[in-house]
């Protein structure tokens, strides 16, 4: 790269800023508590303008740089929807760097910056019309496609492949051989979590609280996830409950069963999705709890071949990975 880059990931909840050196070397982050949801909540996108806005002008003053040393700005995320900054419509899978690249939006927003930003489109999973007869086959991604992009550079290897991304709503993205995302599978898993945690009758048996990664307890989590195989998740979930009368007071525990309950769900729909498809191997991405759990249930469900964790290089967050490959494919830097 010739000048300094920005790459911005704003998600539902929050939006994160990666300033970069010619070298591609990670110099500077700034992060806000400022997402989409905001956008949803207020009914205009002001907050998330200024956040953007915030986060590109602390990188650039915290390193003394002017707008005019930066070769681009680029985007991606949920910041491309319509509670985002510009709407960009998904482009239909399959489709993988070069594809993306090639459907990449040049915009330039004076509100924000007067740096053109660069915005990668979300990927859906079918096209035509949808209807009830049809509408399990779609689903939609914004932002997991460039993180995708990121781990097929990293560990594809000329198979197909499971890429499962936790978060509030957790995806499986699946790749073919040919390194081409052919479509995705979203759940709420982190949503229904948060709310059975926060808003249920079992907010008291977690104590409020989600599992922390030094009490994850795998025994407990596979407890959750059988007895919601054998029951679905609202007798499972309410189990909890009677865990914490009957035999176990420890909350944290508890919250490992529920943890499990809701993987459960999880690991039958992508069970379900996969039909047919050959799964070859799978990487879960991240190191949380509900990563490490992920992991856990595909293995020992036994369906999802072998099954690996990775969170990147460790130096450059996942989508700004796949933000730069995607550039380097359409010789944008
Ligand atoms: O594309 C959209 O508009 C979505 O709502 C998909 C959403 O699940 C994101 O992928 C979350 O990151």
């Amino acid at each position: 790269m010739e000048k300094f880059l920005i790459a911005i990931d704003a998600g539902t909840t929050n939006t994160r800023a990666a300033l970069l050196d010619q070298e591609g070397k990670l110099i500077g982050l700034q992060k806000a508590a400022v997402g989409v949801r905001n956008t949803a909540i207020d009914g205009d996108n002001h907050k998330l303008r200024e956040a953007v806005k915030g986060c590109i002008k602390a990188l650039l003053t915290n390193r003394g740089l002017l707008m005019a040393d930066l070769g681009g700005i680029v985007a991606s995320g949920m910041i491309t929807s319509n509670v985002g900054l510009v709407e960009v419509p998904h482009i239909c899978a399959p489709a993988d760097a070069k594809t993306l690249a090639e459907n990449v939006r040049t915009i330039t927003l004076p509100e924000v910056c007067d740096c053109p930003i660069w915005f990668i489109p979300g990927i859906k999973s079918a096209q035509g019309p949808i209807g009830l007869d049809n509408f399990e086959d779609m689903d939609i991604m914004r932002g997991e496609e460039v993180e995708s992009v990121a781990v097929i550079a990293q560990l594809h290897r000329g198979e197909p492949m499971l890429l499962v991304l936790p978060g509030s709503h957790t995806k499986f993205v699946a790749v073919d051989r040919a390194r081409q995302i052919t479509g995705s599978l979203t759940t709420i898993a982190g949503e229904l979590l948060s709310a059975i945690t926060q808003d249920t009758i079992l907010a008291d048996a977690v104590g409020r609280q989600f599992v922390a990664p030094g009490d994850y307890d795998p025994e407990l989590m596979a407890a959750g996830y059988k007895e919601a195989e054998k029951y679905g998740l609202g007798r499972a979930a309410f189990l909890g409950r009677i865990l914490n009368q009957f035999a176990i007071k420890d909350k944290t525990k508890i919250a490992n069963y529920i943890l499990g309950t809701v993987i459960q769900g999880d690991v039958q729909a992508a069970e379900q999705w996969l039909k047919g498809r050959g799964t070859g191997h799978t990487v879960v991405c991240g190191t949380g709890t509900m990563s490490r759990a992920l992991a856990d249930a595909l293995a020992m469900d036994g369906g999802f071949g072998e099954v690996a964790m990775f969170d990147g290089d460790g130096e450059l967050p996942l989508s700004t990975m796949g933000a730069l490959e995607i550039l380097r494919q359409g010789n944008y830097i």
